[in-house]
């Protein structure tokens, strides 16, 4: 298209170039007379007839007489006759060329190169050079023949070539330069008229300027049909362009509506979409407000119940080759394993818990959820935290931390205590506690001191072990301080550092061999307890115990490849924990008989498993894929466990009171009676009077043979005392606190009394339960507290954890 277009434009010019010739060479014929070259004439031709010069010298002279004073003739033809004549030279004719030049300047028209007439080359341009210059020396003869007024329309070629002049500032500054150029005042004016129509006319056709302008001033009958010609390809040219125009701008206002229709699609689009996150970032928001809450009110319940919390914490794969079982793990305390021996769609096992911590939490995300647990101490609770699972699950790494531990892998048993003195420090001004420490283990069934002096010999078992095997006491008397380890040394602790010094000392004695599970593997289970005890400023105390207990991790003797003493330590450690087993089955069970005297470790653990004590077990996984066994094993024994329930847990609080509650025993203070004692060669511990749980009391009145006469007076008294049953039920059972702090709260039932909690009371002693309560105030605690310890109970049928051994 464009090719053809250039073609059809050339042509044209060519056309144009030929026409503009003829307009010379008739017009030189007119002046100067037959020029001897055809009338329509070639460039070459053209070109060659002018070379000489001196048919442009006479014809300047004709027009204006005188302009080139001397012209070289060539008289060719006198050659013939005179042999002597010789024919002027090239350089001669030359001085005839420039001589016209000078004259063409003197008189202010347009000139050419000298050397232009030598050139016969059409690309030079400079043929058209000549052609403008003779026709502005015509028309400037047409003019002067007029009215003596040179109409200076047409402009040097050199100086203004409309293929060159495309833009109206080029234009401009042309005629500027023009101006400049000393042009009269009507010149100038003809000239700005000019520039005005050139950037159109450029712009339009694309069209030598000149030519055509000459052309209109020079129009002859032929040029006038060919400037006619040409003017109609201009209109065709012109509406053609039109035409594109108006289809381009039809399209540019198409694509503009099109444009701003998308704007305002993709504006609404977005704020569509903005809407939705909105609306999908609140549902979210309000997703895990319900979960939370949920999961608030789920503890609530648990806490109502008495549930025992279960979390559970994976730890990371050590050997990178294996793959692992755990397949997802649920903010909400969901976990999901693989079985690696079933396929996929059959393979996977559901569990759910309290909190699910999976490889990469850490000690302070563990401890933060244990913290409000932990805190419930200072407020009175009994609180047993104990971590469960088969051996290198990374128990020991929970509790107390790795060996070397820095100070973000320090366990729980350290973060608790430092955040029980931040507490405590908080609290100065109210109340001041005092705090001890005890920490023993069970290892092969013996209970050892390990932070006695002579702690570290408690590793040798060929010594007598009446010497290391410390008693466990279940049943308190008046005198005694309510410990259920009393001749485990006890040890004051006034800061952090105090505890990390004990539990470092307590760790070096803890009882560590290597298996081919655990390079460091507790054979033993340690308890780490924290007594603590607060008096406010008006004489009310509080009184407390936590357990934190590392047990030692079941093994499969033929996994661990122990021998010796070791798979003797294994067997232990498995029985004993099958007894824990067997006693969570049984209070899950709600069984009459909860056989807690099989082991030393349900022995030890009896107050928090079966008394008012907040409990959370913390289930330990190897995630690797040869661990299934174990992992499921676990998890299983987990599930029993988070559906045990204690009843409500409660606080041992007692405050004191003025004269005037003096008359209600619901409301008696107690006070304490042996303030300060040495135990067992360590720090003085306060002795406080042991309470008397209202089963001991109906122990003894079944012991005593006066049973039904007894409960039926004691149960009048207890109406008496407390004027209504409603009354009575806001007031807690007697509880056995571990410092032996007693409540002399009356023997009326509390909302603990329910037949479970009943039940399980019952199973403590082994006796069966009167459906008459004694008011152990009335019944003499004395009596009770030297009533005989019922003789172990059978053990429950129903087992559960890890037997292997
Ligand atoms: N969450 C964890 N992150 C990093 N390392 C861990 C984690 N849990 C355990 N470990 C590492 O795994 C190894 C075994 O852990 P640990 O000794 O605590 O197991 P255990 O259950 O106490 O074993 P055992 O019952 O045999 O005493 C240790 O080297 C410990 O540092």
């Amino acid at each position: 298209m464009t090719g053809l277009h250039e073609f059809n434009l050339a042509s044209r010019k060519a056309e144009e170039a030929a026409a503009r010739r003829f307009q010379v060479v008739q017009w030189l014929q007119s002046v100067v007379g037959q020029l001897g070259i055809p009338n329509q004439p070639s460039e070459k031709e053209f070109v060659s007839c002018l070379r000489n010069g001196m048919i442009l010298c006479n014809a300047i002279n004709k027009i204006h007489p005188g302009a080139v004073s001397k012209v070289v003739e060539s008289y060719s033809h006198l050659h013939s006759f005179n042999r002597d004549y010789q024919p002027p030279q090239a350089y001669q004719y030359f001085e005839n060329v420039r001589n016209f030049l000078v004259a063409l300047e003197q008189l202010r028209l347009p000139g050419f190169e000298a050397s232009d007439l030598e050139k016969d080359s059409i690309e030079s341009g400079s043929v058209s050079k000549v052609v403008d210059c003779i026709l502005g020396l015509k028309a400037y003869n047409e003019s002067k023949m007029s009215n003596g007024f040179y109409k200076h329309i047409k402009t040097p070629p050199f100086q203004l070539n409309a293929t060159k002049v495309n833009h109206p500032l080029s234009a401009s500054k042309t005629a500027r330069n023009l101006e400049r150029n000393d042009c009269t005042d009507s010149e100038s004016d003809k000239l700005k008229v000019i520039t005005k129509l050139l950037p159109d006319h450029s712009l339009n056709s694309e069209e030598n300027f000149d030519e055509n302008l000459i052309s209109l001033e020079n129009g002859s009958e032929s040029s006038k049909i060919l400037l006619h010609k040409t003017k109609c390809n201009h209109k065709r040219l012109l509406k053609t362009q039109e035409n594109e125009l108006a289809v381009l701008k039809t399209l540019f206002i198409e694509t503009k509506q099109d444009f701003h229709e998308f704007q305002v699609d993709l504006q609404r689009y977005l704020m569509e979409l903005g809407n939705q996150m909105q609306e999908m970032s609140s549902a979210a928001q309000g997703y895990y407000k319900v979960v939370e809450e949920n999961r608030k009110l789920y503890n609530m319940v648990q806490d109502l119940k008495g549930n025992i919390r279960v979390f559970c914490r994976v730890r990371p794969i050590f050997n990178s080759e294996m793959n692992g079982v755990i397949d997802y793990i649920g903010k909400d305390g969901s976990l999901f394993v693989l079985d690696p021996s079933k396929p996929q769609k059959d393979a996977r096992k559901t569990f759910q818990f309290n909190q699910v911590f999976g490889p990469t939490s850490t000690q302070d995300d563990v401890f933060r959820e244990t913290q409000p647990l932990i805190r419930s101490v200072m407020d009175g609770y009994n609180v047993c935290i104990f971590a469960y699972g088969q051996t290198g699950s990374g128990k020991t790494y929970t509790m107390s931390g790795p060996p070397g531990r820095s100070s973000t892998q320090l366990g729980i048993n350290y973060l608790a205590l430092s955040d029980l003195f931040q507490i405590c420090d908080k609290r100065r001004d109210m109340i001041t506690y005092e705090k001890y420490v005890q920490m023993v283990e069970i290892y092969n069934e013996q209970v050892r001191d390990l932070l006695s002096e002579n702690s570290s010999c408690t590793r040798y078992p060929f010594m007598s072990p009446e010497t290391f095997n410390l008693h466990i006491r279940t049943c308190s008397s008046e005198e005694d301080d309510g410990l259920s380890l009393p001749d485990a040394t006890m040890h004051s602790v006034n800061s952090t550092m105090d505890v990390l010094q004990l539990m470092e000392a307590g760790e070096v004695n803890r009882a560590v061999s290597s298996t081919s599970m655990n390079n460091l593997s507790s054979r033993s289970h340690s308890i780490f307890m924290v007594h603590g005890r607060g008096e406010d400023t008006s004489g009310g105390t509080i009184s407390s115990c936590l357990h934190l207990v590392d047990l030692a991790g079941s093994e499969r003797v033929d996994k661990s490849e122990v021998t010796g003493d070791r798979l003797k330590e294994a067997q232990y450690i498995n029985k004993s924990l099958s007894c824990l087993g067997d006693v969570i089955s049984a209070l899950a069970q709600k069984n009459s008989h909860i056989p807690y005297r099989n082991s030393k470790l349900t022995l030890l653990l009896q107050d928090a498993l079966g008394g008012q004590a907040k409990t959370l077990m913390i289930a330990h996984l190897s995630p690797e894929e040869d661990s299934f066994g174990e992992t499921i094993s676990t998890l299983k024994f987990a599930q029993r466990v988070s559906s045990v329930e204690l009843g409500a847990a409660y606080a041992h609080k007692e405050t004191k009171t003025d004269e005037t509650s003096k008359g209600d025993p619901t409301m008696e203070v107690h006070q304490l009676k042996n303030p300060l004692s040495p135990v067992n060669g360590g720090t003085s511990i306060p002795h406080f009077q042991l309470m008397q749980t209202p089963v001991k009391a109906e122990v003894d009145c079944r012991t005593s043979g006066k049973g039904s006469h007894i409960r039926k007076s004691l149960r009048t008294i207890g109406k008496l005392i407390n004027g209504s049953e409603k009354r009575k039920e806001n007031v807690p059972e007697n509880p056995r606190s571990p410092l032996g702090v007693s409540n002399h709260f009356s023997g009326v039932k509390s909302p603990h009394t329910s037949n479970a909690k009943t039940l399980r009371r019952q199973s403590l002693t082994g006796q069966e339960r009167s459906s008459i309560r004694v008011d152990p105030v009335e019944n003499g605690i004395k009596g009770a507290r030297n009533a005989k310890t019922p003789p172990p109970p059978e053990r429950s049928s129903s087992k559960i954890g890890d037997k292997r051994a």
